[in-house]
Parts: structure tokens; sequence; C-alpha cells
């Protein structure tokens, strides 16, 4: 099969105000001609303005409820974000299922509301360091998989971002083995249980403009999730290049 596109995806998680948005406007006009997708999913409050001035860049949100619309406060629906210039919706990132107890069930009904939307649904799996220390990353992160995987998931509409807990934010990663022989199941996994082998699979956890360009040239990484470093547009144009 032709390898997927690369994506290089950008979190900002709860950070950024209006002002930042200097940083998507001096990403956009630095690109040349890059060879992936790009997205950034900024705050909800930001999605409208950013979308406004992001060019050729994705924009998608970092969750959403899985009900069009009705009496959740506080909640945000995927067709919001879809009215609001969106593109895509991070569900399931380990600090949703951390931060509100957020099962694979209701990441899988959140992921089948961005398809309802026209959203792609970038669905985040990882272990924690306990669960790779005893050995269960590989059966944690594909029953993950498996039990959050959207009902009619395909390449075009589902990503899968491999996120070890233990590296977000935390400036360690796996050895490059280790994200391969957790891809290359990943991309048996969702062969197996979409019929399509070409679904992107993007690791996620301290992607660096330093580290990026090996990551990225494993076969079975399609592309990145970026956290801290998708804040600074030097910083996450660097990983775009690198892709
Ligand atoms: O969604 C992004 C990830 O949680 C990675 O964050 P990080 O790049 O700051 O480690």
């Amino acid at each position: 099969m032709a390898a997927p596109r690369t994506l290089i995806a950008g979190n900002w998680k709860m950070n950024g105000l209006n002002a930042a948005l200097a940083e998507v406007t001096a990403l956009r006009d630095g690109l040349s001609a890059p060879n992936c997708d790009i997205l950034l999913c900024p705050p909800a409050t930001l999605i409208a303005a950013m979308a406004e001035v992001a060019g050729p860049i994705m924009v998608g949100g970092q969750d959403c409820h899985a009900a069009a619309s009705g009496a959740h406060t506080g909640d945000i629906a995927a067709e919001m974000i879809a009215d609001a210039g969106g593109a895509a919706v991070i569900v399931g990132h380990s600090e949703r299922r951390t931060d509100h107890a957020e099962t694979d069930a209701q990441v899988k009904a959140k992921a089948e509301a961005a398809h309802r939307a026209g959203l792609i649904a970038i669905v985040c799996v990882g272990e924690t360091e306990a669960e790779r220390d005893a050995g269960r990353a590989l059966d944690v992160v594909l029953g993950q998989t498996a039990a959050s995987m959207p009902d009619g998931a395909t390449a075009e509409n589902t990503v899968i971002a491999y996120e070890p807990v233990w590296a977000i934010g935390t400036g360690r990663t796996p050895t490059l083995d280790d994200i391969a022989e957790m891809h290359d199941a990943l991309r048996a996994k969702t062969a197996e249980l979409t019929g399509s082998d070409a679904m992107r699979l993007l690791y996620g956890g301290s992607m660096k403009p330093g580290n990026a360009a090996e990551i990225l040239a494993i076969e079975t990484v399609n592309g990145g999730l970026v956290g801290g470093a998708s804040l600074k547009a030097a910083d996450f144009g660097a990983i775009i290049a690198a892709a």
C-alpha cells in the first residue's frame, strides 16, 4: 500500500490567548510546500479565530461531547467545532481520561460524534509507566484501541495517536524500537478492526525538533501529536520540516 500522508498535529491543551495567534500566522507564513498535513488544536475559545488566519493549516478541537446539543453545561458538540471552522477533534486524550474519568466507551461515542459532524476523529491511546513496567503496554494500548474505535472508522475519518502517558510533557520518550513495536502492533490491530491498513498512526509524547526526524522515520509512524512544542512557530515548524 502507499504510505498514508503524514499528519503533524499540535495540541495546545489549556494554553493560548488571542495574542498567541501571532504564532499561527508566523507558522503559516513560514511554510514552504510542506510534505505533510498540518493540524492545530487550540482551546475551543480560539478555534474560530484560528481558522480565520490558519491558511493551509487545519484547525481542530481538543474534545467534544457525544451529543449534538442539549443540557450539558460547559461541554462542546462536534457540530460546534465544525461550525467554528474545525476539521478534526482529539478524543480520549490521557488528560481527559485521567482528569474526567473518560472511559473507552465514552471515547468511542465521542469519535462517532466527530464523524457525525464531518470531523476527523483523533483517538488517543497510551499506557501508564506502571503498565509498561509490568509488561502490559501492548495489551493496554491494543485494548484501548479496540474499545475506543468508532463504528464506521476509515483511514479517512479516523487517526490513532499513541501517547505513552509517562512521555507526555516529561522530555522522556520510548526507544525507537519500543515505538516501532507499538506502532507495528497498532497497524495490525487497526487493519483487523477496520479492514484498512492505511489508518494514520501518530506518535505523541515529548516530540521535539531534536527527535522528530528519527521518530517520523519509523515506517509505521505516520505523524505526530505534539503538545508543548506546538506552541511556538519555530519549534512546530521545525517538526513539520522534519516530516
Ligand atoms: O497531545 C499531545 C501530547 O500529550 C504530547 O504532549 P507533549 O508534546 O507536551 O509531551
